[in-house]
């Protein structure tokens, strides 16, 4: 599932029980933007854009036998380079040709698919032929059932060796009931195993699970709502009370330096209406993984891990280690500098709230110190990485930047003027950290 089927949350399902996982779709000129590139500090291998450096893939050989590469593509030879680049790390591909959403359809993806059986056997044959590892596809039923069944025999043809089958057509929404007569008459007519999906409403239970597969009479079943609300629905001893899930992706998303805004994603989809609680309303002021964490009394947990990050060199956030990975010989603890690349980074945070009406801002804090000791004025220049933002500010010849990215251009600048006084030795750093842990 785009968005929640990042490397936390897969881990999440296989310890609960699922067999199989997928990666969110990732379309296939991302995937030929990216390098491969293995991360020591985080033991996982990343796919990593060339372009901006933002991790398209990252996976970990926990899960290499069981996670599922899901491709978007229209094209049978673009589909075969990412399927090769990725082959060696993965344990199927899966190209899907159920995506109703506009933007795939445009680009002749998912559902478009569906109208065009020619160019999907193509795939799929390209890439059976292409590749070591097992392929597979993923589909919608078509309005009529005859036809249903014509479309996936002719898939079939093409050598995957399992099909998924979603029982709506591309115009139903998940409010419309899913037609589990469609899937069952599937399965019935094609030798390959039939995954069945789309049953998720009806899914409050593990053992509903069991019933899903009996209607279908399918041997398998895809889980995608119903799994991002509580993962552990894969559990045969039941469900888990929220709370532990939500600890428990935490902590894989501290482990694998997940990107907080796909973190604090994923935890919303769980939380659904708890957002409205106390809790859930400073839930979604966060927009670290320590502020997160606090939340679930696993600050001490982020904080050692993120040390530990730090000091074997993976630099701040979910970033990515460079080819020439080479842990620092000095150790740092918090709040102290590390200078990469020149750059002075500190773990502190802006915090609005922190600064009374009549307070100065980090920014014209700055400002005004730098202009009193006759120094040329402060040059911010801000980076966006997803939907976050930091920001680098120069002054007298070096630069500042913190660790934490903020969710806005304006706020990462004021993070950045902070590092900068508290390196300076303007603002006591302790006083800042204080408030942020
Ligand atoms: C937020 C969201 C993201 C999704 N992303 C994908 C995706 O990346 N690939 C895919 O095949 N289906 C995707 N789907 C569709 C689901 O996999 C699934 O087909 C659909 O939700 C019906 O199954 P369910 O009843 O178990 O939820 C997505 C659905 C949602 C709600």
């Amino acid at each position: 599932m785009v968005r929640i089927g990042t490397l936390p949350m897969r881990l999440l399902a296989l310890d609960y029980g699922a067999d199989i996982v997928y990666c969110e779709e990732l379309i296939d000129w991302k995937l030929l933007r990216s390098e491969r590139r293995e991360n020591p500090v985080l033991g996982t291998v990343d796919f990593v854009d060339k372009t901006d450096g933002t991790i398209v893939f990252r996976t970990c050989s926990r899960e290499k036998r069981h996670v599922v590469f899901q491709l978007g593509t229209c094209d049978p030879q673009r589909a075969l380079k990412v399927a090769k680049l990725v082959e060696n790390d993965v344990a199927a591909i899966d190209v899907n040709m159920g995506c109703p959403k506009e933007f795939s359809v445009k680009g002749g993806m998912g559902s478009a698919l569906l109208t065009q059986p020619q160019k999907a056997f193509e795939i799929l044959k390209t890439l059976v032929e292409g590749v070591c590892i097992p392929v597979t596809c993923k589909i919608r039923i078509l309005p009529d059932l005859d036809n249903t069944l014509a479309l996936c025999k002719f898939l079939e043809s093409s050598g995957i060796i399992a099909l998924t089958v979603h029982g709506r057509t591309k115009e139903e929404r998940p409010q419309h009931p899913n037609h589990n007569d469609f899937i069952k008459a599937v399965s019935e007519s094609v030798s390959i195993p039939v995954i069945a999906n789309g049953g998720s409403k009806e899914i409050e239970k593990y053992e509903d699970i069991g019933k899903f597969c009996e209607e279908t009479k399918c041997t398998s079943v895809m889980l995608a709502r119903a799994a991002q609300w509580n993962c552990s629905i894969f559990r045969k001893d039941g469900l888990l009370p929220l709370d532990e899930v939500i600890s428990s992706y935490l902590r894989y998303s501290v482990d694998y330096d997940n990107s907080p805004a796909n973190t604090k994603y994923c935890i919303q989809n769980m939380l659904k209406e708890l957002q409205e609680t106390p809790r859930g309303k400073k839930f979604l002021e966060a927009q670290t993984l320590q502020q997160m964490c606090a939340l679930w009394n696993l600050s001490e947990y982020c904080y050692k891990k993120q040390l530990e990050f730090k000091e074997k060199g993976l630099l701040g956030r979910h970033t990515v280690v460079p080819s020439s990975f080479e842990p620092p010989s000095k150790k740092r603890k918090l709040g102290e500098e590390s200078e990469t690349d020149d750059i002075i980074e500190m773990k502190c945070a802006f915090y609005r709230n922190l600064y009374a009406s009549d307070v100065e801002l980090p920014k014209t804090r700055l400002l005004t110190w730098a202009r009193n000791k006759g120094l040329k004025h402060p040059v911010y220049v801000t980076q966006q990485e997803d939907k976050l933002f930091r920001s680098i500010v120069t002054l007298d010849g070096k630069k500042y930047t913190s660790s934490f990215w903020e969710k806005n251009k304006r706020r990462a600048e004021q993070g950045a003027a902070l590092v900068c006084l508290c390196a300076l030795g303007v603002v006591d750093i302790n006083t800042v950290n204080d408030a942020v842990l």
